[in-house]
């Protein structure tokens, strides 16, 4: 590491060798959906087909030591692509790193699967040497007792905001790379820019903007365990997006409404300044406005007659007002894009004021709204230089889905449980926590409170879990996702090395 690299908040001691082959993690990162048909149609129809991976028959039991136990895990989930239905390897954010000595793999999937996972663990034999986990997000706290039953595994809870701000330090601190930005910021022009990773006592305060479900805004002001408060938030966050979409659009998912936002054009939702004002550019020098700006989200269409979605003729009120041709149809495409711009637009609002307020021209944004979503990283990117004259830069993560699984990871691994936003520490009561002695997995299990957990999306196989109202959340989906620490460091397969 570059001495100019050098973090006021060090990583982590590599674990003592004997010890970091007795370990292994799981951190988590949850990504949240609304509503059945959309993740059904996005994951497979069809909960009770999952086909989940089967066991190679009993062999793990027979297996002599927690060494191969571990090697088995390391084979499962380091060299495996795909989990059961809805699990995924994000194979492209593997990395070795130097620190810890070892590559950090990053896992996902649904939390309606959570009882698959659960039972594709055990017929794995894949919780065989885990006695608890660091953990973070409302699934800790949720999924709790579902654990401890099914898997024998004690969650050791941290807080959500604690394990994000962890995440974040540790990556800018010892990954290179892992921070990027976008230059000659512009909406359509910018390109990515890769900035260097790391954290240095200039970098403080910065502001964070996790864009989830829901959207918070937390105040770093240094590198100590208690150096960070939530200040903001907003509930216009991905799960507004998904909902609004689900209610405007036939998208099956996540991804595939970002294509079809991608062809859309806000401007035949929106109303634009210049839709107001005309083209009077004396007009629009006195306002201090661009014409070309969002005036009104959705505006547009309360001027426009009969429904906006269908063509004139099938409106057969024969137009009027500011009705044109066909080509002023309103297409799912276009409504997918506004709703982004909608949804995007008032985070960079709410970001660069937050950052005004706290005197920071910092902005790290984070969430799985941000995942593949570079219409809205760009949009954020220009709003935030754009408000703030340049003053203000927005940053974001390569790992910006996991930030808090890996906090909850490394947490686990410094000990404790239980961080300022966190909860009660482990939990207690596992039954099989006598058989096993040597293993510590983390596993941040971060935000899977939301998981469908409606009685048709169960797996038949698994019995319910009797600490979960299977009332309550039943139109949500989670995803959760792992990271995997495999400290035998998979060196044959590493993608990127930390410098
Ligand atoms: N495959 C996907 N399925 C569903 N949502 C996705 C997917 N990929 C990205 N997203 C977006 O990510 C959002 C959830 O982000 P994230 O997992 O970071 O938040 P969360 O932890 O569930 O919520 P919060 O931070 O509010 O607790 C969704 O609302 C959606 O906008
Ligand atoms: C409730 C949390 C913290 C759960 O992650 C998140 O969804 C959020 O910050 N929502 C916004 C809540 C608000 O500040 O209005």
């Amino acid at each position: 590491m570059k001495s100019s690299q050098a973090t006021k908040n060090p990583p982590p001691e590599p674990l003592d060798s004997r010890e970091r082959r007795a370990r292994y993690s799981l951190g988590a990162k949850s990504v949240s959906s609304v509503g059945e048909s959309f993740s059904e149609a996005h994951h497979g129809n069809d909960t009770r087909t999952a086909s989940l991976p089967s066991a190679s028959g009993d062999s793990f039991g027979q297996l002599p030591s927690h060494q191969a136990a571990l090697d088995h895990f390391y084979t499962f989930a380091g060299n495996q692509e795909t989990f059961g239905i809805s699990g995924r390897k994000d194979s492209s954010l593997s990395f070795h790193c130097r620190a810890l000595g070892g590559v950090l793999h990053f896992l996902r999937f649904e939390t309606k699967h959570m009882e698959g996972a659960l039972e594709l663990m055990k017929r794995e034999g894949l919780d065989r040497s885990i006695h608890s986990m660091g953990c973070t997000g409302g699934g800790a706290h949720k999924y709790e007792n579902l654990w401890s039953e099914q898997v024998g595994i004690d969650m050791v809870k941290h807080g959500e905001m604690e394990t994000m701000v962890k995440g974040i330090e540790f990556l800018l601190g010892n990954r290179v790379g892992e921070c990027y930005s976008y230059k000659d910021v512009g909406l359509e022009t910018e390109r990515k820019a890769l900035r260097d990773s790391v954290i240095s006592s200039s970098s403080y305060p910065y502001i964070v903007v996790s864009i989830g479900t829901g959207v918070s805004l937390i105040l770093v002001t240094g590198p100590g365990r208690d150096q960070f408060r939530r200040v903001s938030g907003s509930t216009i966050g991905g799960g507004t997006y998904l909902g609004l979409c689900k209610l405007l659009t036939k998208a099956q998912g996540f991804e595939d409404l970002l294509e079809m936002a991608g062809r859309g054009r806000n401007e035949k939702v929106d109303l634009l300044v210049r839709d107001i004002y005309g083209d009077d550019q004396s007009a629009l020098d006195k306002l201090k406005l661009p014409g070309d700006i969002v005036a009104s989200s959705f505006g547009k269409m309360a001027s426009k007659d009969g429904d906006p979605r269908e063509s004139q003729s099938d409106r057969g009120s024969g137009g009027g007002g500011e009705e044109g041709g066909d080509e002023d149809v309103v297409g799912e495409e276009d409504l997918a894009r506004a709703l982004l711009m909608l949804c995007t637009n008032n985070i960079g609002h709410i970001a660069y004021l937050t950052a005004q307020i706290y005197n920071t021209n910092k902005i790290y944004f984070i969430g799985n709204f941000l995942r593949h979503n570079d219409i809205a990283q760009r949009r954020l990117s220009f709003s935030i230089d754009y408000w703030s004259k340049g003053q203000v830069e927005g940053l974001f993560l390569e790992h910006e889905g996991y930030l808090g699984a890996l906090g909850a990871f490394l947490l686990s691994q410094e000990g404790g449980g239980g961080g300022a936003d966190g909860g009660a520490g482990a939990a207690q009561g596992s039954k099989k926590k006598g058989r096993r002695r040597s293993f510590s997995a983390g596993e941040g299990v971060h935000e899977i409170k939301r998981a469908d957990l409606s009685e048709e999306n169960r797996n038949a196989d698994v019995q319910r879990p009797r600490a979960i109202d299977p009332g309550r959340g039943n139109r949500r989906r989670a995803t959760t996702s792992q990271i995997i620490f495999n400290p035998h460091g998979d060196q044959g397969k590493r993608k990127e090395d930390d410098k």
